[in-house]
């Protein structure tokens, strides 16, 4: 039987996965790298760091299959979307790549929305308002601030088409992750000419952009030979892990949505069309379905707020095997009552997205008292967490998309306990799959799809992926979190001023 590789160059780490043409999964692996951050709100990655550990996950899963080179008919690549890898006329990498959650381009994005003719002009031609994550204005800022480096500047890449680069030698991207670049006609499924102009920006700088399960070359023989693979082994467009997650969750119809808490967290919905947030709170990409669409609300320090809290504050923790670590601090959470008696965390760590879009954002406990203690912490660190998805599916259900099932995915969903918070907190049926592997098995599945295996990225999500378990909201809980969520939402506004004084005063300390 022909076998797939599904590769997901993460943030944390890069995980890639071995399968069947069935969906059966035949081996993992993981590696992990940093992020580095120069200055508060920065946020880099080595991309030699990523193109290390696809060598080395792919050459274990290989070892541990026990598989020939010549079973892998073809690869499919997703990882974090939007960040920017800078690349000269040679091929070489011209410093490290900016990331999705790097938050230095504010000025970049009030000269993108101005160039393009205002904020509604910027959203008629890309679908999007200008933020500070995105590729555009990465772009930008390396021609405001490192002319230098911009000089040399030959191709803009996002990071998983860093990792076909390497693999085929190929300058290729797709349209789902392409979309958050901000130069992507979303609806024409082409890069905008209009926009780039106006940017003067050259569009030579952008690679070919194809649809998600399109071949886009075979490895050349260095690469096949640092991976332990054939040159007849293809690789396929692939998609950004949002748009690689749904496929991979069989998000891919009408009135399925997906929540996803790794340490971004996404509220992900399909669209048939493409459909607006007329206020540009959600983003809208291509699905990396053919012809169809998505909408999603981002929060960038999710499943990040966790981390930061059990690594970073709860140092007591720190003897804990890491993989116990997480289930030590909830296990606290959970035997506290449901609204941490009264204590709220806004996740707003590193700025915030959906639905601030406020780099400047910060991170706060509002409502402690005498009684609060380490668990109702935790627990308000979840809460505030599931409250911040909950303000994006406040916003779908606000443009009257169905929302008939919510699928939980990610790390922080893998917790029973949370699958039960997030059930609780939207008010809503949550349904796990049998087997959940994320982008890295949503992308293994678009690699079936341009080989031929299936005739549809739908068809090969109904062969291979099955419901295994439903959450149901218990109804008190539902009410109290009911009560809990416009004091919660309130929040933002009354300390937004304070929250950017803070901002200031924290880059000025540095
Ligand atoms: N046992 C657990 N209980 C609760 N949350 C967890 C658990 N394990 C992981 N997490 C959460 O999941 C996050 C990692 O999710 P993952 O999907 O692996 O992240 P990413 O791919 O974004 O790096 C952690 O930051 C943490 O918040
Ligand atoms: O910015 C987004 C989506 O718009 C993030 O979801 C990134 O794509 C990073 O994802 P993880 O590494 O947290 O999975």
């Amino acid at each position: 039987m022909s076998h797939y590789l599904g590769i997901d160059i993460g943030t944390s780490g890069t995980k890639t996965l071995l399968i069947k043409a069935d969906g059966t999964v035949v081996a993992e692996a993981n590696a992990e790298y940093p992020m580095h951050q120069p200055r508060p709100g920065w946020t880099e990655q080595d991309p030699e760091d990523w193109w290390q550990a696809t060598i080395k996950t792919v050459g274990n899963v290989m070892r541990s299959s026990g598989l020939k080179p010549a079973d892998v008919k073809a690869i499919g690549l997703s990882g974090q979307m939007h960040g920017s890898v800078f690349v000269d006329k040679a091929g070489k990498v011209i410093r490290p790549a900016l990331l999705w959650n790097d938050q230095r381009t504010t000025a970049e994005c009030d000269e993108i929305t101005q160039a393009a003719g205002g904020r509604k002009a910027l959203i008629k031609m890309v679908a999007n308002p200008a933020l500070t994550g995105f590729q555009a204005p990465k772009i930008l800022w390396l021609r405001n601030k490192e002319k230098r480096n911009f000089d040399k500047l030959a191709k803009v890449l996002l990071p998983k088409d860093d990792i076909r680069r390497r693999m085929t030698g190929n300058y290729v991207s797709e349209v789902s992750d392409a979309s958050g670049t901000l130069l992507l006609n979303v609806v024409k499924r082409t890069w905008s000419k209009k926009l780039m102009g106006k940017l003067k920006l050259d569009m030579d700088l952008l690679p070919e952009v194809v649809e998600s399960d399109q071949v886009t070359g075979t490895l050349t023989s260095e690469a096949a030979k640092l991976l332990g693979l054939t040159t007849d082994c293809k690789v396929v467009g692939g998609a950004g892990d949002c748009a690689a997650g749904a496929v991979g969750n069989g998000v891919v119809k009408k009135g399925v949505l997906s929540t996803s808490i790794g340490t971004s967290g996404v509220m992900f919905v399909h669209s048939d069309q493409p459909q607006y947030d007329a206020a540009g709170r959600l983003h809208t990409f291509c699905h990396a379905v053919n012809g169809k669409w998505h909408m999603m609300g981002v929060n960038l320090t999710s499943g990040g707020s966790l981390q930061w809290w059990v690594d970073s504050v709860l140092q007591g923790l720190a003897g804990i095997d890491k993989a116990k670590r997480y289930e030590a601090a909830t296990a606290e959470a959970e035997a506290v009552a449901a609204g941490s008696n009264g204590l709220l965390f806004l996740p707003y760590l590193n700025g915030e997205r959906t639905p601030h879009a406020d780099p400047n954002a910060r991170g706060s406990f509002v409502g402690m008292n005498l009684t609060h203690t380490r668990g109702h912490m935790t627990r308000s660190v979840m809460e505030g967490i599931t409250l911040a998805l909950r303000d994006s599916l406040d916003i779908i259900e606000s443009l009257e998309v169905p929302v008939k099932q919510i699928r939980a995915s990610g790390g922080g969903s893998k917790n029973p306990f949370w699958r039960q918070m997030q059930a609780d907190v939207f008010g809503k049926k949550i349904t796990r799959l049998e087997v959940e592997q994320g982008a890295a098995f949503g992308v293994a599945l678009l690699a079936a799809v341009g080989d031929g295996a299936y005739k549809s990225i739908e068809s090969a999500c109904t062969a291979t992926i099955k419901v295994a378990e439903e959450t149901k909201p218990d109804r008190k809980a539902v009410a109290n979190y009911n009560q809990l969520f416009p004091i919660y939402r309130d929040l933002y506004q009354q300390l937004k001023g304070s929250m950017s004084a803070l901002a200031d005063y924290q880059s000025s300390s540095h």
